[in-house]
Protein backbone atom coordinates (compact mmCIF):
# COMPACT_ATOMS: atom_id res chain seq x y z
CA UNK A 1 0.00 0.00 0.00
CA UNK A 2 1.21 3.12 -0.64
CA UNK A 3 2.15 6.13 2.21
CA UNK A 4 -0.87 8.19 2.75
CA UNK A 5 -0.45 12.06 2.16
CA UNK A 6 -1.80 14.77 4.66
CA UNK A 7 -1.74 18.11 3.32
CA UNK A 8 -1.96 20.19 6.39
CA UNK A 9 -2.73 24.41 6.91
CA UNK A 10 -5.01 24.46 4.11
CA UNK A 11 -7.02 28.04 4.08
CA UNK A 12 -8.91 28.58 1.20
CA UNK A 13 -10.75 26.77 -1.39
CA UNK A 14 -8.12 26.56 -4.11
CA UNK A 15 -5.53 25.41 -1.72
CA UNK A 16 -8.18 22.60 -0.69
CA UNK A 17 -9.23 21.64 -4.54
CA UNK A 18 -5.41 21.89 -5.61
CA UNK A 19 -4.45 19.04 -2.90
CA UNK A 20 -7.71 16.73 -3.30
CA UNK A 21 -6.85 17.19 -7.37
CA UNK A 22 -3.74 16.39 -6.99
CA UNK A 23 -4.92 13.12 -4.26
CA UNK A 24 -3.98 14.43 -1.06
CA UNK A 25 -5.69 11.32 1.48
CA UNK A 26 -5.83 14.05 4.41
CA UNK A 27 -6.48 17.63 4.75
CA UNK A 28 -5.62 19.89 8.24
CA UNK A 29 -7.07 22.24 8.64
CA UNK A 30 -5.43 24.49 11.41
CA UNK A 31 -7.15 25.86 14.21
CA UNK A 32 -4.84 28.02 16.56
CA UNK A 33 -4.93 31.87 16.08
CA UNK A 34 -1.41 32.39 16.16
CA UNK A 35 -0.57 30.53 13.20
CA UNK A 36 -0.50 32.13 9.54
CA UNK A 37 -2.36 28.84 8.84
CA UNK A 38 -5.54 29.65 11.20
CA UNK A 39 -9.17 29.28 10.08
CA UNK A 40 -12.11 30.29 12.01
CA UNK A 41 -14.54 27.37 13.25
CA UNK A 42 -17.25 28.59 9.99
CA UNK A 43 -14.20 28.82 7.47
CA UNK A 44 -13.32 25.07 8.78
CA UNK A 45 -16.87 23.75 8.53
CA UNK A 46 -17.35 25.24 5.06
CA UNK A 47 -14.03 23.72 3.88
CA UNK A 48 -14.86 20.66 5.60
CA UNK A 49 -18.07 20.49 3.42
CA UNK A 50 -16.73 21.10 0.06
CA UNK A 51 -13.82 18.01 0.55
CA UNK A 52 -16.91 15.78 1.77
CA UNK A 53 -18.33 16.48 -1.59
CA UNK A 54 -15.04 15.99 -3.74
CA UNK A 55 -14.80 12.25 -1.98
CA UNK A 56 -11.66 10.63 -1.22
CA UNK A 57 -10.04 12.87 1.50
CA UNK A 58 -10.05 12.35 5.44
CA UNK A 59 -10.62 15.97 7.22
CA UNK A 60 -7.93 16.57 10.08
CA UNK A 61 -8.79 19.54 12.46
CA UNK A 62 -5.24 20.55 14.62
CA UNK A 63 -5.57 22.19 17.79
CA UNK A 64 -3.17 23.21 20.21
CA UNK A 65 -4.51 22.68 23.86
CA UNK A 66 -7.96 23.07 23.52
CA UNK A 67 -10.30 23.65 26.04
CA UNK A 68 -13.71 21.60 26.37
CA UNK A 69 -16.22 24.51 24.59
CA UNK A 70 -13.58 24.18 21.10
CA UNK A 71 -13.36 20.42 21.32
CA UNK A 72 -17.42 20.09 21.38
CA UNK A 73 -17.74 23.30 18.72
CA UNK A 74 -14.97 21.70 16.46
CA UNK A 75 -16.88 17.97 16.96
CA UNK A 76 -20.60 19.62 16.31
CA UNK A 77 -19.48 22.54 13.59
CA UNK A 78 -16.90 20.49 12.13
CA UNK A 79 -17.46 17.01 11.83
CA UNK A 80 -14.05 16.03 10.99
CA UNK A 81 -12.53 12.64 10.79
CA UNK A 82 -9.56 13.79 13.40
CA UNK A 83 -8.18 15.70 15.46
CA UNK A 84 -4.73 16.29 15.65
CA UNK A 85 -3.44 17.44 19.43
CA UNK A 86 -0.62 19.56 18.38
CA UNK A 87 0.28 20.88 22.27
CA UNK A 88 1.40 19.85 25.48
CA UNK A 89 -1.50 18.07 25.82
CA UNK A 90 -1.06 14.55 28.60
CA UNK A 91 -2.38 10.62 27.84
CA UNK A 92 -5.56 11.66 30.38
CA UNK A 93 -6.15 14.59 28.20
CA UNK A 94 -6.17 12.98 25.04
CA UNK A 95 -8.41 10.45 26.63
CA UNK A 96 -10.83 13.16 27.54
CA UNK A 97 -10.91 14.92 24.21
CA UNK A 98 -11.47 11.33 22.58
CA UNK A 99 -14.25 11.03 25.02
CA UNK A 100 -15.65 14.27 24.41
CA UNK A 101 -15.54 14.40 20.59
CA UNK A 102 -16.16 11.31 19.80
CA UNK A 103 -13.50 11.65 17.16
CA UNK A 104 -10.14 9.74 16.03
CA UNK A 105 -6.96 11.60 17.31
CA UNK A 106 -3.78 11.92 15.52
CA UNK A 107 -1.24 13.11 18.82
CA UNK A 108 1.62 14.92 17.56
CA UNK A 109 4.85 14.26 19.34
CA UNK A 110 8.11 16.72 19.04
CA UNK A 111 11.21 14.31 18.41
CA UNK A 112 14.40 15.41 19.78
CA UNK A 113 15.71 11.58 20.56
CA UNK A 114 15.00 7.94 20.69
CA UNK A 115 13.29 8.60 24.26
CA UNK A 116 10.69 11.09 23.00
CA UNK A 117 9.70 8.22 20.27
CA UNK A 118 9.80 5.49 22.91
CA UNK A 119 7.42 7.80 25.94
CA UNK A 120 4.80 8.38 23.02
CA UNK A 121 3.94 5.08 22.93
CA UNK A 122 2.06 5.12 25.90
CA UNK A 123 -0.30 7.80 23.75
CA UNK A 124 -1.72 4.53 22.27
CA UNK A 125 -2.39 2.60 25.23
CA UNK A 126 -4.77 1.25 26.34
CA UNK A 127 -6.29 -0.03 22.91
CA UNK A 128 -7.52 2.56 21.48
CA UNK A 129 -9.20 5.00 24.51
CA UNK A 130 -6.63 7.52 23.64
CA UNK A 131 -5.10 8.20 20.23
CA UNK A 132 -5.52 6.50 17.04
CA UNK A 133 -1.97 7.34 15.72
CA UNK A 134 1.22 9.28 16.43
CA UNK A 135 2.68 11.90 14.54
CA UNK A 136 6.43 12.45 14.67
CA UNK A 137 7.38 15.91 14.44
CA UNK A 138 10.35 18.16 14.70
CA UNK A 139 10.89 19.46 18.02
CA UNK A 140 9.63 23.63 17.85
CA UNK A 141 12.89 26.30 18.44
CA UNK A 142 12.95 27.42 21.94
CA UNK A 143 12.06 30.48 21.01
CA UNK A 144 8.81 31.21 23.21
CA UNK A 145 6.80 32.94 20.12
CA UNK A 146 7.35 30.42 17.86
CA UNK A 147 4.55 27.71 16.91
CA UNK A 148 4.11 24.37 18.27
CA UNK A 149 4.27 23.09 14.44
CA UNK A 150 4.46 24.29 10.90
CA UNK A 151 7.99 25.45 11.17
CA UNK A 152 9.84 23.35 8.41
CA UNK A 153 12.24 21.82 10.53
CA UNK A 154 13.19 18.19 9.76
CA UNK A 155 14.91 15.89 12.57
CA UNK A 156 17.10 12.93 12.35
CA UNK A 157 14.88 10.54 10.79
CA UNK A 158 16.85 8.11 11.79
CA UNK A 159 15.78 7.84 15.68
CA UNK A 160 12.49 6.83 14.38
CA UNK A 161 14.15 3.35 14.09
CA UNK A 162 12.53 3.16 17.84
CA UNK A 163 8.94 3.13 16.50
CA UNK A 164 9.53 0.67 13.28
CA UNK A 165 7.39 -2.77 13.73
CA UNK A 166 5.24 -1.13 16.75
CA UNK A 167 2.20 0.26 15.23
CA UNK A 168 1.71 2.86 11.97
CA UNK A 169 2.31 6.48 12.33
CA UNK A 170 2.75 9.80 10.68
CA UNK A 171 5.45 11.73 10.14
CA UNK A 172 5.96 15.28 9.68
CA UNK A 173 8.70 18.29 10.23
CA UNK A 174 10.13 19.52 7.20
CA UNK A 175 9.05 17.32 4.32
CA UNK A 176 9.17 19.07 0.48
CA UNK A 177 8.73 17.18 -2.82
CA UNK A 178 12.46 17.28 -2.57
CA UNK A 179 13.20 14.95 0.41
CA UNK A 180 9.88 13.00 0.90
CA UNK A 181 10.94 9.77 -0.79
CA UNK A 182 14.16 9.64 1.25
CA UNK A 183 11.79 10.29 4.26
CA UNK A 184 9.86 7.02 3.63
CA UNK A 185 12.33 5.11 2.24
CA UNK A 186 14.25 5.79 5.90
CA UNK A 187 11.37 5.59 8.33
CA UNK A 188 8.51 3.31 6.17
CA UNK A 189 5.84 6.08 7.84
CA UNK A 190 2.33 5.35 6.60
CA UNK A 191 1.69 9.10 6.28
CA UNK A 192 3.25 11.81 5.67
CA UNK A 193 2.25 15.27 6.48
CA UNK A 194 3.54 18.46 4.68
CA UNK A 195 2.67 22.28 5.41
CA UNK A 196 5.41 24.67 4.46
CA UNK A 197 7.19 22.75 2.30
CA UNK A 198 4.32 23.13 -0.08
CA UNK A 199 3.76 27.08 0.71
CA UNK A 200 5.37 29.72 -1.68
CA UNK A 201 4.99 31.66 2.24
CA UNK A 202 3.77 31.29 5.14
CA UNK A 203 0.32 30.38 4.84
CA UNK A 204 0.10 30.54 0.65
CA UNK A 205 -0.34 26.81 -0.50
CA UNK A 206 1.64 26.41 -4.29
CA UNK A 207 -0.41 23.97 -5.98
CA UNK A 208 2.53 23.12 -8.46
CA UNK A 209 4.69 22.31 -4.92
CA UNK A 210 1.82 20.44 -3.96
CA UNK A 211 1.34 18.05 -6.90
CA UNK A 212 5.11 17.32 -7.10
CA UNK A 213 4.68 16.56 -3.18
CA UNK A 214 2.28 14.16 -3.85
CA UNK A 215 3.72 12.83 -6.68
CA UNK A 216 6.98 11.57 -5.38
CA UNK A 217 5.50 10.28 -2.40
CA UNK A 218 3.23 7.93 -4.03
CA UNK A 219 5.93 6.05 -6.06
CA UNK A 220 7.90 5.77 -3.18
CA UNK A 221 8.90 2.95 -1.09
CA UNK A 222 10.53 2.31 2.12
CA UNK A 223 13.69 0.66 1.75
O1 LIG B 1 0.98 24.93 10.70
C1 LIG B 1 0.86 25.61 11.71
O2 LIG B 1 0.82 26.85 11.64
C2 LIG B 1 0.77 24.96 13.06
C3 LIG B 1 0.50 25.73 14.16
C4 LIG B 1 0.43 25.14 15.40
C5 LIG B 1 0.63 23.80 15.56
C6 LIG B 1 0.91 23.01 14.45
C7 LIG B 1 0.98 23.59 13.20
N1 LIG B 1 1.28 22.84 12.08
C8 LIG B 1 1.49 21.46 12.08
C9 LIG B 1 1.53 20.97 10.71
O3 LIG B 1 1.21 21.61 9.76
C10 LIG B 1 1.96 19.62 10.42
O4 LIG B 1 1.27 18.70 11.21
C11 LIG B 1 3.43 19.47 10.50
O5 LIG B 1 3.95 19.97 11.67
C12 LIG B 1 4.14 19.94 9.26
O6 LIG B 1 4.78 21.12 9.34
P1 LIG B 1 5.95 21.57 8.32
O7 LIG B 1 7.25 21.29 8.98
O8 LIG B 1 5.70 23.00 8.10
O9 LIG B 1 5.77 20.78 7.05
Amino acid sequence: MSTRVKICGIRTSDALDAALDAGADLIGLVLYPKSPRNVSLDEAAALTLRARHHGGADVVTLLVDPDDALVEAVAEKIKPDLIQLHGHEMTARVEAVRELSGLRILKAVPVGDAEDVAAAFDYLKPNGTRAQMLLFDAKPPADPGSLPGGNGLTFDWRILEAAKGRAPFALAGGLTPENVAAAIALTGAAIVDVSSGVESRPGEKDPERIRRFLKAAKVAKEA
